[in-house]
Protein backbone atom coordinates (compact mmCIF):
# COMPACT_ATOMS: atom_id res chain seq x y z
CA UNK A 1 0.00 0.00 0.00
CA UNK A 2 1.90 3.57 -1.32
CA UNK A 3 0.65 4.95 1.80
CA UNK A 4 1.19 2.93 4.89
CA UNK A 5 2.92 3.82 7.98
CA UNK A 6 5.57 1.48 8.74
CA UNK A 7 7.76 0.67 11.51
CA UNK A 8 11.39 1.47 11.07
CA UNK A 9 12.38 -1.75 11.12
CA UNK A 10 10.61 -2.54 8.16
CA UNK A 11 10.81 0.67 5.81
CA UNK A 12 14.65 -0.40 6.15
CA UNK A 13 13.79 -3.40 4.15
CA UNK A 14 12.89 -1.50 0.83
CA UNK A 15 15.01 0.51 -1.14
CA UNK A 16 15.96 3.70 0.35
CA UNK A 17 14.26 6.37 -1.71
CA UNK A 18 12.58 4.96 -4.80
CA UNK A 19 11.56 2.10 -3.35
CA UNK A 20 10.04 3.91 -0.34
CA UNK A 21 6.48 2.83 0.14
CA UNK A 22 4.93 6.37 -0.43
CA UNK A 23 7.44 7.25 -2.99
CA UNK A 24 5.03 7.56 -5.58
CA UNK A 25 6.30 8.79 -8.78
CA UNK A 26 7.80 11.82 -7.21
CA UNK A 27 9.54 13.96 -9.01
CA UNK A 28 12.15 15.14 -7.04
CA UNK A 29 13.81 14.58 -3.25
CA UNK A 30 15.91 16.77 -1.71
CA UNK A 31 17.93 16.47 1.08
CA UNK A 32 19.22 19.18 3.18
CA UNK A 33 21.88 19.20 5.48
CA UNK A 34 23.68 22.39 7.43
CA UNK A 35 26.52 21.53 9.85
CA UNK A 36 26.66 24.92 11.45
CA UNK A 37 22.67 25.27 12.34
CA UNK A 38 22.43 21.41 12.50
CA UNK A 39 19.82 21.70 9.98
CA UNK A 40 18.75 18.16 8.58
CA UNK A 41 15.51 18.42 6.36
CA UNK A 42 13.67 16.77 3.56
CA UNK A 43 11.89 18.50 1.12
CA UNK A 44 9.36 16.27 -1.02
CA UNK A 45 8.20 17.55 -4.58
CA UNK A 46 6.03 14.95 -5.62
CA UNK A 47 4.12 16.68 -8.69
CA UNK A 48 4.39 20.18 -10.67
CA UNK A 49 1.91 19.39 -13.11
CA UNK A 50 -0.82 21.53 -12.03
CA UNK A 51 1.87 24.69 -10.73
CA UNK A 52 4.88 24.87 -8.34
CA UNK A 53 4.54 22.13 -5.73
CA UNK A 54 3.59 23.88 -2.54
CA UNK A 55 3.25 22.71 1.37
CA UNK A 56 4.12 23.65 4.39
CA UNK A 57 7.61 21.96 6.66
CA UNK A 58 6.80 20.26 9.67
CA UNK A 59 9.73 20.16 12.58
CA UNK A 60 9.49 16.82 14.32
CA UNK A 61 11.63 14.70 16.56
CA UNK A 62 11.09 11.83 14.31
CA UNK A 63 13.01 8.66 16.01
CA UNK A 64 14.66 7.75 12.55
CA UNK A 65 15.25 9.30 9.56
CA UNK A 66 13.21 6.63 7.60
CA UNK A 67 10.36 7.69 9.50
CA UNK A 68 11.33 11.37 8.56
CA UNK A 69 11.65 10.82 4.93
CA UNK A 70 8.63 8.30 4.85
CA UNK A 71 6.51 11.46 6.40
CA UNK A 72 7.66 13.75 4.03
CA UNK A 73 6.98 11.50 1.01
CA UNK A 74 3.11 11.02 1.93
CA UNK A 75 2.57 14.53 3.09
CA UNK A 76 4.02 16.01 -0.15
CA UNK A 77 1.73 13.49 -2.25
CA UNK A 78 -1.16 14.16 -0.19
CA UNK A 79 -0.58 18.10 -1.39
CA UNK A 80 -0.84 17.03 -4.88
CA UNK A 81 -4.09 15.52 -4.20
CA UNK A 82 -5.04 18.44 -2.07
CA UNK A 83 -4.97 20.95 -4.21
CA UNK A 84 -6.10 19.13 -7.42
CA UNK A 85 -9.44 18.84 -5.86
CA UNK A 86 -9.79 22.24 -4.08
CA UNK A 87 -9.25 23.37 -8.13
CA UNK A 88 -5.58 25.23 -7.15
CA UNK A 89 -3.35 25.91 -9.64
CA UNK A 90 -0.36 23.97 -7.33
CA UNK A 91 1.05 21.00 -7.52
CA UNK A 92 1.93 19.02 -4.06
CA UNK A 93 5.24 19.35 -2.40
CA UNK A 94 5.95 19.19 1.66
CA UNK A 95 9.24 19.20 3.97
CA UNK A 96 9.83 17.83 7.32
CA UNK A 97 12.84 19.37 9.61
CA UNK A 98 14.05 16.44 11.70
CA UNK A 99 14.27 17.96 15.63
CA UNK A 100 12.21 19.19 18.30
CA UNK A 101 10.90 22.56 17.33
CA UNK A 102 10.63 23.59 20.90
CA UNK A 103 14.33 23.28 21.53
CA UNK A 104 16.06 23.22 18.27
CA UNK A 105 14.58 25.37 16.03
CA UNK A 106 16.18 28.44 15.44
CA UNK A 107 16.74 31.55 13.21
CA UNK A 108 19.58 30.85 12.04
CA UNK A 109 18.58 27.21 11.32
CA UNK A 110 14.98 28.47 9.36
CA UNK A 111 17.42 30.94 7.53
CA UNK A 112 19.42 28.18 6.53
CA UNK A 113 16.61 26.16 5.78
CA UNK A 114 14.91 29.27 3.49
CA UNK A 115 18.08 29.19 1.66
CA UNK A 116 17.52 25.76 0.61
CA UNK A 117 14.19 26.28 -0.58
CA UNK A 118 15.21 29.20 -2.45
CA UNK A 119 18.06 27.11 -4.49
CA UNK A 120 15.17 25.06 -5.81
CA UNK A 121 14.27 28.02 -8.09
CA UNK A 122 10.52 28.34 -7.04
CA UNK A 123 9.65 24.63 -7.93
CA UNK A 124 9.07 24.25 -4.11
CA UNK A 125 7.10 26.91 -2.09
CA UNK A 126 7.13 26.12 1.65
CA UNK A 127 4.60 27.60 4.27
CA UNK A 128 3.68 26.28 7.90
CA UNK A 129 2.46 22.82 9.42
CA UNK A 130 3.27 21.29 12.58
CA UNK A 131 5.89 23.03 14.68
CA UNK A 132 6.26 26.08 12.80
CA UNK A 133 4.29 29.80 13.37
CA UNK A 134 3.84 32.88 10.84
CA UNK A 135 6.99 34.07 12.52
CA UNK A 136 8.91 31.53 11.15
CA UNK A 137 7.96 31.49 7.35
CA UNK A 138 8.27 35.68 7.93
CA UNK A 139 12.01 34.91 8.51
CA UNK A 140 12.31 32.50 5.81
CA UNK A 141 10.87 35.63 3.70
CA UNK A 142 14.05 37.50 4.40
CA UNK A 143 15.51 34.90 2.25
CA UNK A 144 13.44 33.56 -0.78
CA UNK A 145 10.05 34.75 -1.78
CA UNK A 146 9.19 30.87 -2.70
CA UNK A 147 7.32 31.05 0.69
CA UNK A 148 3.94 31.53 1.83
CA UNK A 149 1.87 31.58 5.37
CA UNK A 150 3.57 35.20 6.36
CA UNK A 151 1.84 37.90 8.27
CA UNK A 152 -0.36 40.22 7.23
CA UNK A 153 2.54 43.22 8.03
CA UNK A 154 4.68 41.20 5.11
CA UNK A 155 1.52 41.37 2.52
CA UNK A 156 0.72 37.89 3.64
CA UNK A 157 -2.66 36.21 4.38
CA UNK A 158 -1.65 35.55 7.49
CA UNK A 159 -1.78 32.43 9.87
CA UNK A 160 -3.83 29.21 7.97
CA UNK A 161 -4.87 27.65 10.34
CA UNK A 162 -8.11 29.47 11.64
CA UNK A 163 -9.07 29.22 7.69
CA UNK A 164 -8.25 25.49 7.67
CA UNK A 165 -9.98 25.19 10.92
CA UNK A 166 -13.19 26.77 9.08
CA UNK A 167 -13.23 24.34 6.42
CA UNK A 168 -12.71 21.39 8.81
CA UNK A 169 -15.89 22.31 10.54
CA UNK A 170 -18.18 22.86 7.00
CA UNK A 171 -16.61 19.06 6.20
CA UNK A 172 -17.34 18.27 9.57
CA UNK A 173 -20.83 19.56 8.95
CA UNK A 174 -21.48 17.93 5.53
CA UNK A 175 -20.51 14.69 6.55
CA UNK A 176 -23.03 15.05 9.83
CA UNK A 177 -25.56 16.11 7.27
CA UNK A 178 -24.98 12.56 5.29
CA UNK A 179 -24.97 10.50 8.64
CA UNK A 180 -27.40 11.88 10.63
CA UNK A 181 -29.66 13.83 7.92
CA UNK A 182 -28.78 17.24 9.84
CA UNK A 183 -25.65 19.15 9.74
CA UNK A 184 -26.70 21.05 13.01
CA UNK A 185 -24.09 19.97 15.21
CA UNK A 186 -25.56 21.25 18.75
CA UNK A 187 -25.58 18.43 21.46
CA UNK A 188 -23.47 16.63 19.34
CA UNK A 189 -20.71 14.77 20.97
CA UNK A 190 -17.41 15.83 19.29
CA UNK A 191 -13.97 14.42 19.98
CA UNK A 192 -11.16 16.78 18.92
CA UNK A 193 -7.98 15.08 19.44
CA UNK A 194 -4.72 17.65 19.38
CA UNK A 195 -5.81 21.05 20.37
CA UNK A 196 -2.72 23.12 18.35
CA UNK A 197 -3.44 25.72 15.92
CA UNK A 198 -6.06 24.01 13.81
CA UNK A 199 -7.50 22.29 16.69
CA UNK A 200 -8.54 24.92 19.09
CA UNK A 201 -9.95 26.72 16.39
CA UNK A 202 -12.56 24.33 15.56
CA UNK A 203 -12.92 23.82 19.40
CA UNK A 204 -13.84 27.46 18.80
CA UNK A 205 -16.47 26.71 16.51
CA UNK A 206 -17.73 23.84 17.34
CA UNK A 207 -18.13 25.28 20.93
CA UNK A 208 -20.38 28.37 19.51
CA UNK A 209 -22.35 26.00 17.60
CA UNK A 210 -23.10 24.05 21.23
CA UNK A 211 -21.39 20.91 20.68
CA UNK A 212 -20.51 18.90 23.13
CA UNK A 213 -17.19 18.91 22.82
CA UNK A 214 -14.27 16.95 24.31
CA UNK A 215 -10.51 17.46 24.07
CA UNK A 216 -6.99 15.56 24.01
CA UNK A 217 -3.44 16.58 23.92
CA UNK A 218 0.01 15.33 25.23
CA UNK A 219 0.42 18.82 26.35
CA UNK A 220 -1.46 19.86 29.66
CA UNK A 221 -1.12 23.56 28.64
CA UNK A 222 -2.52 23.55 25.42
CA UNK A 223 -5.55 21.64 27.34
CA UNK A 224 -5.79 23.81 30.12
CA UNK A 225 -5.82 26.82 27.63
CA UNK A 226 -8.32 25.80 25.43
CA UNK A 227 -10.69 24.50 27.99
CA UNK A 228 -10.58 28.15 29.92
CA UNK A 229 -11.12 29.72 26.75
CA UNK A 230 -14.22 27.72 25.14
CA UNK A 231 -16.75 25.42 26.21
CA UNK A 232 -15.07 22.27 26.38
CA UNK A 233 -13.91 19.32 28.76
CA UNK A 234 -10.83 17.59 29.13
CA UNK A 235 -10.73 13.98 28.25
CA UNK A 236 -9.26 12.26 31.30
CA UNK A 237 -9.06 8.32 30.09
CA UNK A 238 -6.25 7.06 28.57
CA UNK A 239 -8.03 5.64 25.15
CA UNK A 240 -10.77 8.01 23.43
CA UNK A 241 -11.22 5.86 20.87
CA UNK A 242 -13.13 3.80 22.72
CA UNK A 243 -15.27 6.23 24.23
CA UNK A 244 -19.13 7.24 23.01
CA UNK A 245 -18.93 10.06 20.63
CA UNK A 246 -20.67 11.28 17.34
CA UNK A 247 -17.72 12.71 15.78
CA UNK A 248 -14.09 11.96 16.18
CA UNK A 249 -11.72 14.48 15.02
CA UNK A 250 -8.12 14.06 14.76
CA UNK A 251 -6.62 16.99 15.12
CA UNK A 252 -2.43 16.15 15.68
CA UNK A 253 -0.76 13.72 13.95
CA UNK A 254 -1.84 10.94 10.87
CA UNK A 255 -2.34 7.33 11.05
CA UNK A 256 -4.32 7.10 13.94
CA UNK A 257 -7.24 5.12 11.89
CA UNK A 258 -4.99 2.30 12.32
CA UNK A 259 -5.41 -1.89 12.61
CA UNK A 260 -5.59 -1.18 16.51
CA UNK A 261 -8.01 1.60 16.69
CA UNK A 262 -10.36 1.28 13.80
CA UNK A 263 -12.58 -1.52 15.91
CA UNK A 264 -12.88 0.47 19.07
CA UNK A 265 -14.64 3.49 17.00
CA UNK A 266 -18.17 3.98 18.14
CA UNK A 267 -17.97 7.49 16.21
CA UNK A 268 -20.30 7.69 12.99
CA UNK A 269 -18.33 10.19 11.74
CA UNK A 270 -14.70 11.02 11.61
CA UNK A 271 -13.80 14.40 10.01
CA UNK A 272 -10.69 15.88 11.35
CA UNK A 273 -7.23 18.14 9.90
CA UNK A 274 -4.78 15.86 10.16
CA UNK A 275 -3.14 14.88 6.99
CA UNK A 276 -3.03 11.31 6.35
CA UNK A 277 -5.50 10.19 8.90
CA UNK A 278 -5.74 6.37 7.33
CA UNK A 279 -2.71 4.81 8.05
CA UNK A 280 -3.75 2.42 4.73
CA UNK A 281 -6.17 4.60 2.51
CA UNK A 282 -7.68 1.29 0.98
CA UNK A 283 -7.77 -0.68 3.51
CA UNK A 284 -8.78 1.17 6.51
CA UNK A 285 -11.04 3.02 4.04
CA UNK A 286 -12.80 0.31 3.28
CA UNK A 287 -13.13 -1.00 6.82
CA UNK A 288 -14.63 2.37 7.98
CA UNK A 289 -16.95 1.74 4.84
CA UNK A 290 -18.44 -1.56 6.12
CA UNK A 291 -18.18 -0.37 9.86
CA UNK A 292 -20.77 2.24 8.33
CA UNK A 293 -18.51 5.15 9.58
CA UNK A 294 -18.56 8.11 7.50
CA UNK A 295 -15.61 9.29 6.56
CA UNK A 296 -14.66 13.25 5.41
CA UNK A 297 -11.30 12.84 3.41
CA UNK A 298 -8.69 14.69 5.28
CA UNK A 299 -7.06 16.05 2.33
CA UNK A 300 -10.61 17.13 1.28
CA UNK A 301 -11.49 18.96 3.88
CA UNK A 302 -8.59 20.42 5.72
CA UNK A 303 -7.80 22.45 2.29
CA UNK A 304 -8.66 25.79 4.08
CA UNK A 305 -5.31 26.57 4.55
CA UNK A 306 -3.83 25.85 1.45
CA UNK A 307 -6.99 28.10 0.13
CA UNK A 308 -5.54 30.46 2.62
CA UNK A 309 -1.99 30.91 1.12
CA UNK A 310 -2.93 30.53 -2.25
CA UNK A 311 -4.36 33.70 -1.90
CA UNK A 312 -1.04 35.14 -1.47
CA UNK A 313 0.07 33.89 -4.68
CA UNK A 314 -2.95 34.63 -6.62
CA UNK A 315 -4.09 37.97 -4.85
CA UNK A 316 -7.23 36.95 -3.93
CA UNK A 317 -8.81 38.82 -0.74
CA UNK A 318 -10.98 37.54 2.25
CA UNK A 319 -14.57 37.12 0.71
CA UNK A 320 -12.79 34.14 -1.85
CA UNK A 321 -10.80 32.41 0.73
CA UNK A 322 -13.81 31.87 2.77
CA UNK A 323 -16.06 31.58 -0.25
CA UNK A 324 -13.56 28.66 -1.34
CA UNK A 325 -13.24 27.30 2.06
CA UNK A 326 -16.83 26.96 2.08
CA UNK A 327 -17.42 25.22 -1.03
CA UNK A 328 -15.86 22.76 0.79
CA UNK A 329 -19.05 21.40 2.30
CA UNK A 330 -20.54 20.93 -1.27
CA UNK A 331 -17.35 19.00 -2.54
CA UNK A 332 -17.75 16.90 1.07
CA UNK A 333 -21.18 16.40 0.11
CA UNK A 334 -20.71 15.35 -3.69
CA UNK A 335 -17.69 13.00 -2.60
CA UNK A 336 -19.61 11.23 0.20
CA UNK A 337 -22.98 11.01 -2.74
CA UNK A 338 -20.43 9.65 -5.45
CA UNK A 339 -18.75 6.92 -2.80
CA UNK A 340 -22.04 5.61 -1.78
CA UNK A 341 -23.30 5.67 -5.14
CA UNK A 342 -20.40 3.52 -7.33
CA UNK A 343 -19.64 1.52 -4.31
CA UNK A 344 -16.11 3.01 -3.21
CA UNK A 345 -14.22 4.50 -0.22
CA UNK A 346 -14.61 8.02 0.35
CA UNK A 347 -11.34 8.55 0.27
CA UNK A 348 -10.90 6.64 -3.47
CA UNK A 349 -13.86 8.73 -5.18
CA UNK A 350 -11.92 12.24 -3.91
CA UNK A 351 -8.70 10.76 -5.17
CA UNK A 352 -10.34 9.56 -8.52
CA UNK A 353 -11.48 13.43 -9.05
CA UNK A 354 -8.15 14.71 -8.27
CA UNK A 355 -6.24 12.15 -10.34
CA UNK A 356 -8.17 13.04 -12.88
CA UNK A 357 -7.93 16.87 -12.97
CA UNK A 358 -4.07 16.12 -13.12
CA UNK A 359 -4.21 13.86 -15.68
CA UNK A 360 -6.82 16.32 -18.17
CA UNK A 361 -3.93 18.56 -17.45
CA UNK A 362 -1.23 16.96 -18.07
CA UNK A 363 -2.56 15.50 -21.79
CA UNK A 364 -4.39 19.26 -22.45
N1 LIG B 1 -2.08 24.42 10.19
C1 LIG B 1 -2.77 24.21 9.08
O1 LIG B 1 -3.26 25.15 8.45
C2 LIG B 1 -2.99 22.81 8.60
C3 LIG B 1 -3.51 22.62 7.30
C4 LIG B 1 -3.79 21.33 6.87
C5 LIG B 1 -3.52 20.25 7.68
N2 LIG B 1 -3.00 20.46 8.94
C6 LIG B 1 -2.77 19.29 9.77
O2 LIG B 1 -3.54 19.41 10.96
C7 LIG B 1 -2.84 18.82 12.06
C8 LIG B 1 -2.68 19.87 13.16
O3 LIG B 1 -1.97 20.99 12.67
P1 LIG B 1 -1.64 22.25 13.59
O4 LIG B 1 -1.16 23.31 12.69
O5 LIG B 1 -2.79 22.52 14.50
O6 LIG B 1 -0.42 21.69 14.43
P2 LIG B 1 0.03 22.10 15.91
O7 LIG B 1 1.43 21.68 16.05
O8 LIG B 1 -0.33 23.53 16.19
O9 LIG B 1 -0.93 21.21 16.81
C9 LIG B 1 -0.80 19.85 16.96
C10 LIG B 1 -1.27 19.52 18.37
O10 LIG B 1 -1.36 18.11 18.50
C11 LIG B 1 -0.83 17.74 19.75
N3 LIG B 1 -0.44 16.34 19.69
C12 LIG B 1 0.67 15.79 19.15
N4 LIG B 1 0.64 14.45 19.29
C13 LIG B 1 -0.53 14.15 19.91
C14 LIG B 1 -1.14 12.95 20.32
N5 LIG B 1 -0.55 11.77 20.13
N6 LIG B 1 -2.34 13.02 20.92
C15 LIG B 1 -2.96 14.21 21.14
N7 LIG B 1 -2.41 15.40 20.77
C16 LIG B 1 -1.22 15.36 20.17
C17 LIG B 1 0.30 18.72 19.99
O11 LIG B 1 0.63 18.81 21.37
C18 LIG B 1 -0.32 20.02 19.46
O12 LIG B 1 -1.03 20.72 20.45
C19 LIG B 1 -1.52 18.33 11.48
O13 LIG B 1 -1.65 16.97 11.12
C20 LIG B 1 -1.33 19.17 10.24
O14 LIG B 1 -0.54 18.52 9.26
C21 LIG B 1 -2.74 21.71 9.40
Amino acid sequence: MLTEVVSSNDLKKVAPVFGQLSFDDHEQVVFCHDKDTDLKAIIGIHNTVLGPALGGTRMWAYNSEWEALNDVLRLSRGMTFKSAITGLNLGGGKAVIIGDAATQKTPELMLRFGEFVHSLGGRYITAEDVGMATADMDLVRSVTPYVTGISQELGGAGNPSPITAYGVFMGMKAAAKYAYGSDVLEDKIVYVEGVGNVGESLVEHLSNEGAKVFISDISQDRLEQVRDKYSATIYEGDNLYTEDMDIYAPCALGATVNDSTIGQLKAKVIAGAANNQLAVEEKHGRELMERGIIYAPDFLINAGGIINVYAELENYGRQEIIRKTENIYHTTLEILTKAESQGMTAQAAAMEIARDRIAARKNS
